[in-house]
């Protein structure tokens, strides 16, 4: 299967025209397109977008379970194994969770489902502000000189007590109910580790940042087969903005992540959740954890199925360098504070890292 870097492209020449079609499926279903719209063309903003490592490599396995062990030497080992992974590639992938198979599928299928509804009742979930709950469509990007990304979406922004969901189809609300549960679950042990890998004691992470009333995204997306998946992007660079992401997809490759300054694709593995290190635990850090920059690309024979799962602190937490890991002498703060609902609402449509706006020039 062809996938591809993007690069710098001549111009395209579909003839379809993407304002009259309200998703990437329904472009790809109703044409028997050659070319991508004009409308989908990509221009890659970082100079090394074409770098992409050939080689297979290995990325850090976390075993959950011997993170949640009973015996203080596994679990020891396994925060020591978190510490090497945040800050050598602020990525890696979680085994042994405890969730099962069957749950990851079945949410991997339910989304799949919601996305093969007619485009007219999918129209009700469309959300009307950036701000609802529930939303689904595809995106004007506007860091790419408006072009549309090559990517529907259904997002849903879980705040605790508020879990609110399509109600087609059938089962879709239940099964997304119980993955964002079991994925709140992984995440808070993973920020316990966190704590202490950190130098705090274990609830460090959880009360400075309000866990209780944690905000959760979960966002499924679809990636269609596009005819030159070389012009046009899935998500182009770009990091997320809250503490840890949980990532699951089908079988089809698609994910990278810049590592030492080159693209990897990480390809599926099944039954692992893959995790990144966001902006929040990067400032709360102090940097000693980077937010991971990364990207979906694209292939010409094969729908791509991904579901991330945006875990931050609550959205009225000023997330600032954790107070323990600061002070003025030999460790000044690196990044101003900044409340948590601020920062989302300033990153939306920028598929851009907003770091660069908090953080100090020493
Ligand atoms: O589809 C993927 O692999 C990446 C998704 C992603 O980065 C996101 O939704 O923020
Ligand atoms: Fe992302």
């Amino acid at each position: 299967m062809a996938t591809a870097a993007p690069t710098q492209f001549p111009q395209t020449t579909s003839n379809v025209q993407p304002s009259k079609v309200t998703s990437v499926k329904t472009l790809t279903e109703s044409a028997d397109l050659k070319t991508i719209p004009s409308n989908y063309a990509y221009t890659p903003t970082d100079p090394n977008e074409a770098d992409v490592l050939e080689e297979e490599v290995s990325i850090p396995i976390i075993d959950f379970s011997l993170l949640t062990s009973a015996i203080p030497e596994q679990r020891f080992k396994a925060i020591q194994d978190l510490d090497k992974a945040c800050q050598d590639w602020g990525f890696f992938m979680v085994v042994n969770h405890g969730v099962p198979e069957s749950l990851l599928k079945g949410i991997i299928n339910a989304s799949t489902e919601f996305f093969n509804l007619p485009e007219e009742e999918k129209k009700e979930f469309a959300g009307k502000n950036i701000s609802d709950p529930i939303r689904c469509g595809s995106t004007l990007s506007t860091s790419n000189g408006k072009k549309f990304l090559w990517r529907d979406f259904v997002k849903l922004v879980v705040q605790p007590d508020q879990f609110q969901a399509p109600h087609k189809p059938l089962g879709f609300s239940e099964v997304a109910l119980e993955y964002c549960n079991s994925g709140r679950r992984i995440v808070r042990e993973l920020l316990k580790a966190i704590s202490e890998s950190l130098g705090l004691d274990n609830d460090y992470v959880a009360k400075t940042l309000n866990l209780d009333s944690s905000v959760q995204v979960f966002s499924a997306n679809l990636y269609p087969p596009c005819p030159q998946p070389e012009l046009a992007v899935g998500l182009p660079p770009h990091s997320d903005h809250g503490l840890f992401t949980l990532l699951i997809q089908n079988d089809v490759p698609g994910l990278q992540v810049k590592h030492n300054g080159k693209w990897v694709t990480i390809n599926p593995f099944p039954n692992s959740f893959l995790v990144n290190a966001a902006d929040q635990l990067e400032i709360f850090s102090n940097g000693k954890y980077k937010s991971i920059i990364h990207r979906a690309i694209l292939n010409n024979k094969a729908t791509r199925v991904s579901i991330a799962m945006i875990n931050g602190p609550s959205f009225e937490t000023s997330v600032a360098p954790a107070s323990k890991l600061v002070d003025s002498e030999n460790h000044p703060a690196a990044y101003r504070p900044m409340n948590y609902k601020e920062y989302v609402e300033q990153q939306p449509l920028q598929w851009k890292s907003l770091l660069d706006q908090v953080r100090i020039e020493v």
